[in-house]
This record gives structure tokens, sequence and C-alpha cells, in this order.
């Protein structure tokens, strides 16, 4: 009989083949396509999670292809081959730096003899040698940018002409492999230089730019670099699951007190109270946020139908809390803070808490561990050391959002933590059980 491991193996490839199956009869019977590195290919397969069948089987192809993977090479090779992925960044880098896929046709092959020309003088005729160029292809070609289909000539696939193209993808690469390499790198030096630091002037950005600002005051110093940040953002935040739909559906709004009033907390220019309003007549929002936020102009932008319902001002939410309301609200803003900082977020809305008062948070989570699907868990563990790389801040996981609300004050009452369906954010409910 099959060991146990060699009996994972062929339970791994039969259902692979059976979520395939899925998928490819999915895509035949609606006559689409499969995503392709093809230069002609699709970036992503065209797939919604409203198809859940597919949906799902594709989710779980991407978890058991992996596993085959890492099984096939097993741990020691694994292991080899883990710690030296830090040159993905580097090939990834240097395409993003020299222009390399500007320089590429968008049609056709071009020889490394006249692509060096041209990356040399899209770089001020940087002296890039050939063999320097060639080789940082070549290895960006092990990640499907890029083909070399005759010896010496290359062409754009799929992913490489993304670069050219897409804006915010383009400027995701730039912000992970060139503004937040170095960064990355200096982590471990921050954590041994400021211990369990909780600041977010003590990270491995401080480090690496020389400099003690927070990480939004450091980059709103340079135009090229904040846009690039933005962009790159929308990249990550125009993706599925980041809906405003799924603010409004995943929440009981309506379950509020009548004509209650919630008070959207760092709400920025207002544009989530305004959908939420819109569908739910009985609410009225107050949406604080810094007096950089509120210029005549931005406060002139509410709808005229919901003016009487939604107000645009102005608060810290450091200070103690002036609106007395039914609901706080604060999307994005808790994974932005350390705990330190949270807990007085969390601290100095008491003076206008009243019981029952609840605070709704929106916000990325940690699955608990195992409860995920692969790329959840890596999406989410991945986002975690990044809120460490920028700002010392962190993604929390159930019983972290539990502890924060406890440590706040005990007369904090946690009542629930979930995630929507089809949506990454979770929503978080606490009431205040004092008076
Ligand atoms: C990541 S954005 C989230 C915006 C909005 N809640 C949303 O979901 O799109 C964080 C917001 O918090 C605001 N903010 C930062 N520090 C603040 C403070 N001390 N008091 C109030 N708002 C603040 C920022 O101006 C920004 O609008």
């Amino acid at each position: 009989m099959a060991s146990r491991s060699v009996q994972r193996m062929t339970t791994l490839s039969e259902e692979i083949s059976a979520k395939t199956k899925i998928i490819t009869d999915h895509l035949t019977a609606k006559g689409l396509d499969a995503a392709s590195f093809d230069v002609n290919g699709l970036v992503e397969f065209p797939i919604s999670q409203d198809d859940e069948e597919p949906y799902k089987a594709r989710l779980d192809l991407i978890a058991l292809t992996k596993e085959l993977h890492d099984i096939a090479l097993g741990p020691k090779e694994g292991l080899r081959y883990l710690a030296w992925d830090c040159v993905n960044t580097l090939s990834l880098q240097s395409i993003w730096e020299f222009k390399i896929a500007d320089a590429v046709p968008l049609d056709g092959v071009i020889s490394y003899e006249d692509l060096t020309a041209k990356v040399r003088e899209m770089n001020n005729g940087l002296n890039i040698s050939l063999l320097d160029l060639r080789r940082l292809i070549r290895h960006a070609m092990t990640n499907n940018i890029f083909i070399e289909p005759k010896k010496g000539f290359v062409a754009h696939s799929r992913t490489s002409q993304l670069i050219r193209e897409d804006a915010p993808l383009r400027n995701w690469v730039g912000f992970m492999c060139n503004d937040l390499w170095l960064p990355v790198a200096n982590v471990i030096p921050a954590m041994k230089k400021w211990p369990a630091s909780e600041e977010s002037t003590e990270t491995g950005v401080n480090l690496a730019y020389k400099q003690d600002l927070p990480w939004f005051d450091f980059i709103q110093q340079d135009a090229v670099f904040s846009r690039r940040y933005n962009l790159a953002m929308q990249a990550h935040g125009s993706g599925e699951g980041y809906s405003m739909q799924s603010v409004i559906e995943g929440y009981p709004w309506g379950k509020l007190p009548q004509d209650a009033t919630v008070v959207d907390m760092g709400g920025n220019q207002g544009y989530i109270s305004f959908a939420i309003a819109e569908s739910f007549p009985n609410l009225t929002f107050i949406v604080q946020d810094t007096p950089g936020m509120r210029t005549p102009e931005t406060i002139g932008k509410v709808p005229e139908h919901l003016q009487s319902r939604v107000e645009l001002t102005t608060h810290d939410f450091f200070t103690p809390q002036p609106v007395i309301a039914e609901a706080y609200f604060f999307r994005m803003i808790f994974h932005g803070f350390s705990d330190k900082y949270c807990l007085q977020i969390l601290r100095a809305l008491i003076p206008s808490l009243r019981k029952g008062a609840k605070v709704i948070i929106n916000d990325g989570a940690l699955p608990e561990l195992g409860t995920a699907g692969y790329i959840e868990e890596k999406t989410m563990r991945t986002l975690d050391l990044f809120m460490q790389v920028t700002v010392n801040a962190r993604e929390r996981e159930p019983d972290d959002w539990r502890q924060l609300f406890a440590r706040a004050d005990d007369r904090f009452k946690f009542n629930d933590i979930w995630r929507p369906e089809k949506s990454r954010m979770w929503f978080i409910e606490a009431e205040w059980t004092g008076e």
C-alpha cells in the first residue's frame, strides 16, 4: 500500500485535475478564454465571484498546485530556493527602473544589441552592458516576464506588456521592488535598534532612508514618490473584495436605531458615508477627518440631496470625541496603527459614548490560522508584514481585536467579527455598556 506521502501526491494530482475540469468546462460552455501569458492573452480569468463553483475551483487550484509544486521540490530544495527568491525582486526592479518594458516593441521582437542601445538611450545614456541587461531579462523570463522566441531576440509576454500598459500595476511594481526594497531589508535592524517599537518613526523605512518622519509625512515630501504610492494603492484596492457594495451590504445598517447618527471617523471626503446614506435614508452621517481634507471645494462635493444628512467636519481621532452618536465607524483606520495608538483612538471616544453606542470597524483582519484558503492567508500575512515595514502597525487576528477592546476599557463589549461574503474586508463590532 502506498505510504501517506505518496498517497497525498496522488490525491493532489486528482484534485488538481478535477478542479481544472470545473474551470475549463465553465469557460468552454461560455465560450471564454483562460488567462494566458501569450501576448494577446487574458490578464485574468473571466470568472467573477458570482460564478461560485468555478471561482472556488480556481482558488482551490492555486492552493493545490502550490502544495504539489512544493512537495515535488521537497523541503531541502524548497528551502534553498525560498532563501534566494529575493532575486525575483532584483530582476523585476531592473525592468521597472530601466523602463525595459517600454523599450521592447509591442509587436515583434528586438535583438539584445538593439534593446541595449534603446535602454541606454531611455536612461540618459547610462552605460548598461548587454550582458547585464540580458541576464536580468533572462531571469525575469523564468517568471513569465518577456519571452525569447528565437535566440538573441526579446518579445513581450502578457505580463511584461502589463508593466508597460497598466499604470497602477507598473507603479505597484516600482513601489514594491524599488521604494520598499531597502526598507524590507532594514526591518530586522530596526527591530534591533528599537526593540518592540510601536512607533511609526522607528521602522525599516526610517532606517533605509535615514530620516525620522512617519511614513505619510515622508512620502508627501516627494511628489513623485507619493504619486507612485497612490497609484500603487489603486492596483491593490481596486481588486475584487474591496467594493463599496460589501460595506453597504456587509453590516446591518438598517438595525441601528431609527434616525441614528453615525460618526465616520477618518472618513476622508465622505464617499463611504454618501454611499451608505443613499441606501439607508434614516441615517445621518458626520464625517470627521483632518483639516487638510476640508477645503471649501471638497466640502462643496456633498451631493445636494444628501446635504441634510451628511456633514463633513474636522476632528483628530486621538483627541476626545465631541459628538454623541449611536455609532462610530472606522474604515481602514486601525490597521494603520500599532496597538498603542489604536487604544488611544478607542479611549478618545469614551467621553461621548452612551450605553448601547456601537463601534463599527471595517478593516483588514488576519484569518484564524488555517481557516482561510492559501491565497487569502498569504495575502493577509504579507500585508501584515508590510504594515510593519512602513509604519510599525499590524493586521489583527480575531483574538487580537477582542483583546484590543478589552484593553481599551472593560465597558466595551465585543459583539462580533465577520467577513461578509465576497469581501476581503472584515466587520468588527463592539458596544459600550457604560452609562
Ligand atoms: C486609509 S484612509 C481611510 C479613509 C476612509 N475611511 C476609507 O475607508 O476610504 C485614512 C484616513 O484617516 C485620516 N486620518 C489620519 N489621521 C487622522 C487623525 N488623527 N484624525 C482624523 N483622521 C485622520 C486620513 O486623512 C485618511 O482620510
